[in-house]
């Protein structure tokens, strides 16, 4: 019988990534804590939620209570934080309804539609004492927690980085009404690929005090033949005193919209997502930049080198399990600590920033109503 501390979980909506999140975390016997999920909200029927509990092989599935609504939920449910993992577009709506309820939350990614609908959240989760994390998972995994406590350290200063999050999302069958071709869902790929590409140029460029990281450019190109304008193809370009971000994204480019979505996050590519070029080494992250499982680094010109010419290195860092977990490990520890305190506002907000600039940039446009504070 484990002693750790249960935690206790809601999920505000059964989505595609919630059940990846649940069956990843609950019986995770590497976590600090016993997650337990004890409460669910959906739009679905009655009849379609049990099914959803006993695929994802839910433990004690019967004894989850199930909500019709997710404001019920939030007024009602009886939890320790809410997961919410509905399209971007309603993250706003969501963590302000869960704040206002004095609930502790993790929101996927991008927390928000802007800068200004987070800063609200931050406001509202700061007044009231509570827990509020944006569900940028990547940072939380070992090969990243390497990277930033271990090698950027040693590096000397970044100079430069290439960060790239692309991989076919959209296919010629895949409907407009999916949240990825959607305007009303938030669609486009800068939102929900760019966060990551921007979090590991974040990770480079802001890794030593530097000063402020301006996006200097950002150019876009549409999905083709989609309604809507739905950005693909972005480009950005950051500059700060001596370091400089090229960031890019697309959810058609490159390789095979045939398989199945998931899947394709396992294609083995030759070139790495991710390189950032310091004064001592080349440090690359392979695709997919959302979960790396190792770190290539050639050193160059410093103590690792014999007569100053290259050698490379491998450190592996494997994941336990999908790895969307380790995060959910820094807010239980943080919740049942009885703390109060936005996990990573400062980075979250950098990134939503640099986002918000690089759609004003290229014109990438929503509704007014989901870019409404
Ligand atoms: N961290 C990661 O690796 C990933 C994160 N994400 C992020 O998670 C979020 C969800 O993505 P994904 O799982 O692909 O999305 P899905 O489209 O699979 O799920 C979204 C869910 O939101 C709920 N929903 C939709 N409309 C409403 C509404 N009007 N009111 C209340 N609930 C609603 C529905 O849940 P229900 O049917 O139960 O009502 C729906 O299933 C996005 O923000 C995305 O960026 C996505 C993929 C990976
Ligand atoms: O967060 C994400 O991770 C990778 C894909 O599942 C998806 O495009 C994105 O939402």
């Amino acid at each position: 019988m484990s002693d750790r501390k249960v935690c206790r979980w809601a999920a505000l909506s059964l989505s595609n990534i919630a059940s990846v999140f649940f069956p990843d975390l609950l019986g995770r016997e590497q976590s600090s804590f016993e997650h337990k999920l004890v409460a669910v909200s959906s739009t679905k029927s009655q009849d379609a939620v049990k099914p959803w509990l006993n695929t994802q092989s839910v433990p004690n599935a019967e004894s989850i209570t199930i909500f019709s609504s997710w404001e019920q939920m939030l007024e009602k449910g009886d939890f320790d934080i809410v997961y919410i993992s509905s399209p971007h577009s309603l993250h706003f709506q969501h963590v302000m309804k869960a704040l206002s309820c004095n609930r502790s939350v993790l929101v996927e990614k991008p927390a928000t539609m802007n800068a200004a609908q987070y800063e609200h959240c931050i406001d509202l989760a700061t007044e009231k004492k509570l827990v509020l994390m944006e569900a940028m998972w990547t940072r939380y995994l070992p090969a990243t927690q390497f990277l930033t406590n271990t090698l950027l350290p040693k590096v000397g200063p970044v100079r430069r980085v290439f960060a790239d999050f692309s991989f076919p999302i959209v296919s010629p069958e895949m409907s407009h009404d999916s949240r990825f071709l959607d305007k009303g869902a938030g669609a486009g790929s800068l939102l929900d690929q760019g966060c990551y590409a921007l979090t590991w140029a974040d990770l480079a460029l802001n890794s030593q005090a530097v000063g402020e990281t301006k996006v200097l450019h950002s150019s876009s190109m549409s999905v083709p033949g989609v309604p809507g304008e739905v950005d693909d193809i972005n480009t950005i370009i950051l500059g700060q005193a001596s370091a400089t971000g090229i960031v890019t994204t697309s959810m058609t480019l490159p390789g095979s919209s045939q398989v199945p979505f998931y899947k394709r996050l396992q294609a083995k590519k030759q070139a790495p997502s991710v390189r950032i070029e310091t004064e001592k080494a080349t440090i690359a992250i392979p695709f997919p930049p959302i979960r790396p499982e190792e770190i290539q680094v050639t050193w160059y010109g410093s103590a690792e080198t014999k007569d100053g010419l290259e050698v490379d290195e491998v450190f592996k860092k494997p994941i336990d399990g999908w790895g969307i977990w380790y995060q959910a490990d820094v807010i239980a520890s943080s919740v049942m600590g009885g703390h109060s305190e936005i996990i990573g506002a400062d980075e979250s907000l950098r990134i939503l920033r640099w986002m918000d600039a690089a759609r004003s940039l290229a014109g990438i446009r929503y509704p007014k109503e989901l870019d409404s504070v």
